[in-house]
């Protein structure tokens, strides 16, 4: 480690005095003119996980479904997940160093984790369409040339490609080529082969209307069309071209909402969705003929997904292990559907997709979403294997499942939760099951839900067990929450500190919506009263 280089350079990215930022589930992710400091400092420490870990280390630079304004920065690990855990706490060190405690901080972890120093060290690095993103992903390059790593640029791309970009680059090309037009390929090659079997027909169903939220999705979607183009026509809007990145749009938007974004036009019946800013998340909808706007999240993506994977296994008479994985914010109405209808066996994590993403990994097929549309599916490699070479053998109608279920498997982004990919993965089981927007929706009803954020002093006051579903502290909160539960039909209701924004988040479902705007109103308020609230009173939002 040059020392005296890595001084001079760091001068150049001073870090604002007092400024504390902690790597939370998404990375840092703040107001942009905050983090310049925080880029070159990931540089270094993507550097020294790449000599640890003997292997390439991404740097994604983005804020996801935030505001313009915003920015943010995450590392990718070598099988394309996210950051491990003690990583993420060198990560919070070193971006808090003062500047003459830098050194110490790098040595520090340098001998903590055990790294070699003298390896050779490789990042790559790709932002998304924020004004400030390009600038930013200097400084990450130039934290790394310090430190004497090696890099490529991928430029502009969207989060999970670059998770993609790395996990093909550590497994030697074997799950594909490590470039845009090798993810292109792949996927367009399975999409293409899925959709001709397809017994769907008519331009109408075989076209989506797409929400890009004026970010990165909308810009690798038109380069990749033309792949596609056989199979599905892809009609976009909110590409960025006029509009603000996630202003009124979005897959954050029209979730939390639970309205259309602004800038789409929609006439009855259409099927509808939305990716986030980074395209790492998806929803769908449609509003009927009543002007009735229905979503379906990330539980109803699970829901289709599961069914028709558990569908293809009984054809090719293959019993497999398989699971759903949920947070605590799934619909209880699609725990319930999936359990008691389709008898998949469902499990429960904390909220943040590294937690889904271990947890699938346990199974045979493991499908993991969040409600908000972040999610994939995750094969193990016997698995696959397996189903390829029942695939080739077979020419039966066990052959025929075999080869759509390998198509499948190489359709799925199995790095991360991919709304490019889950589109495709959509559109293909709805035109080989013939199905509309309307019917996948109708599959099961939502319980009517409210979410609701409470401001309080120190969030951390409040701990939680059973995968967030119960609060340990403070004392009496649970007691609370169970009182107020039991006054309700088939409710539920839960609270949490967020992982990425300074509140404790209340979530409430019940048997209408205003039992359940009640049930979090008045949760809202024991986590006010018992949990240290500021400023003002939960307010009822009926
Ligand atoms: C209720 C909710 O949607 N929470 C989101 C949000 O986490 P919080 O820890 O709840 O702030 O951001 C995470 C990162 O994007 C995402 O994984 C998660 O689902
Ligand atoms: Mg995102």
């Amino acid at each position: 480690m040059d020392l005296v280089a890595i001084t001079k350079r760091s001068a150049v990215h001073a870090k604002p005095s007092g400024l504390v930022l902690q790597y939370g589930t998404a990375g840092f992710r703040t107001k942009a003119e905050h983090l310049d400091h925080i880029m070159f400092r990931m540089g270094l420490l993507a550097v020294l996980r790449s000599k640890q870990t003997n292997s390439t280390i991404g740097v994604m630079v983005t804020a996801s479904h935030n505001p313009e304004e915003d920015n943010g920065v995450k590392l990718v690990d070598p099988l394309g997940e996210m950051l491990a855990p003690s990583w993420e706490e060198h990560a919070t060190c070193l971006a808090n160093a003062e500047e003459p405690d830098l050194h110490r901080v790098l040595l520090d972890i340098s001998e903590k984790e055990a790294v070699d120093l003298q390896r050779d060290a490789f990042v790559v690095i790709a932002r998304d369409t924020r004004p400030s993103s390009e600038k930013l992903s200097q400084s990450v390059i130039d934290g790394v040339m310090v430190l004497g790593g090696q890099f490529h640029d991928y430029g502009l791309l969207t989060t999970p490609q670059l998770h993609y970009m790395v996990y093909c680059r550590n497994t030697d090309g074997q799950y594909g080529k490590a470039t845009i037009d090798g993810y292109f390929q792949k996927l367009s090659k399975a999409f293409v082969q899925l959709t001709k079997q397809a017994s769907y027909s008519g331009d109408e169903n075989r076209s989506v209307k797409v929400d890009c939220a004026n970010g990165i999705g909308a810009l690798k979607l038109k380069e990749m069309e033309s792949y596609f183009s056989q199979g599905l026509t892809v009609r976009l809007f909110n590409d960025g071209s006029t509009g603000k990145l996630n202003h009124f749009c979005g897959a954050d938007f029209v979730k939390s909402h639970q309205k259309p974004p602004q800038g789409m036009e929609i006439k009855s019946n259409e099927r509808c969705c939305s990716f986030d800013g980074d395209a790492d998340r998806i929803v769908y909808f449609y509003c009927d003929a009543g002007g009735h706007f229905h979503l379906i999240d990330g539980d109803k993506i699970a829901t289709l997904i599961s069914s028709f994977l558990k569908e293809l296994l009984l054809e090719i008479g293959e019993n497999l292990n398989i699971g759903v994985i949920q947070t605590a914010y799934a619909n209880g109405s699609s725990t319930r559907y999936l359990e008691e209808v389709m008898k998949v066996p469902v499990y429960c994590t904390k909220t943040g997709v590294k937690h889904l993403h271990h947890k699938a990994q346990e199974f045979d097929i493991g499908v993991y979403f969040e409600a908000n549309g972040h999610g994939t599916a995750l094969f193990s490699k016997a698995v696959e294997v397996k189903i390829k070479q029942l695939g080739k053998e077979l020419e039966d109608e066990r052959g025929k499942a075999a080869k759509m279920l390998g198509n499948i498997i190489d359709l799925f982004n199995q790095a991360a939760g991919d709304a490019i990919s889950d589109m495709l993965v959509i559109e293909a089981i709805l035109a080989l099951k013939g199905l509309t927007v309307q019917q996948w929706d109708a599959l099961y009803t939502d319980l009517p839900n409210r979410q609701l954020k409470v401001k309080v002093a120190d969030r951390r006051v409040i701990s939680t067990t059973d995968a967030e579903r119960q609060a340990v502290t403070p004392p009496g909160l649970q007691e609370a929450i169970n009182d107020l539960v039991k006054q309700y039909k088939l409710s539920r209701a839960f609270v949490r500190p967020s992982g990425t924004e300074d509140v404790v988040r209340v979530y409430a479902e019940a048997d209408s919506q205003e039992s359940a705007d009640r049930l979090a109103y008045e949760v809202s308020l024991a986590v006010f009263q018992l949990a240290g609230g500021i400023g003002e009173r939960p307010q009822s939002c009926f």
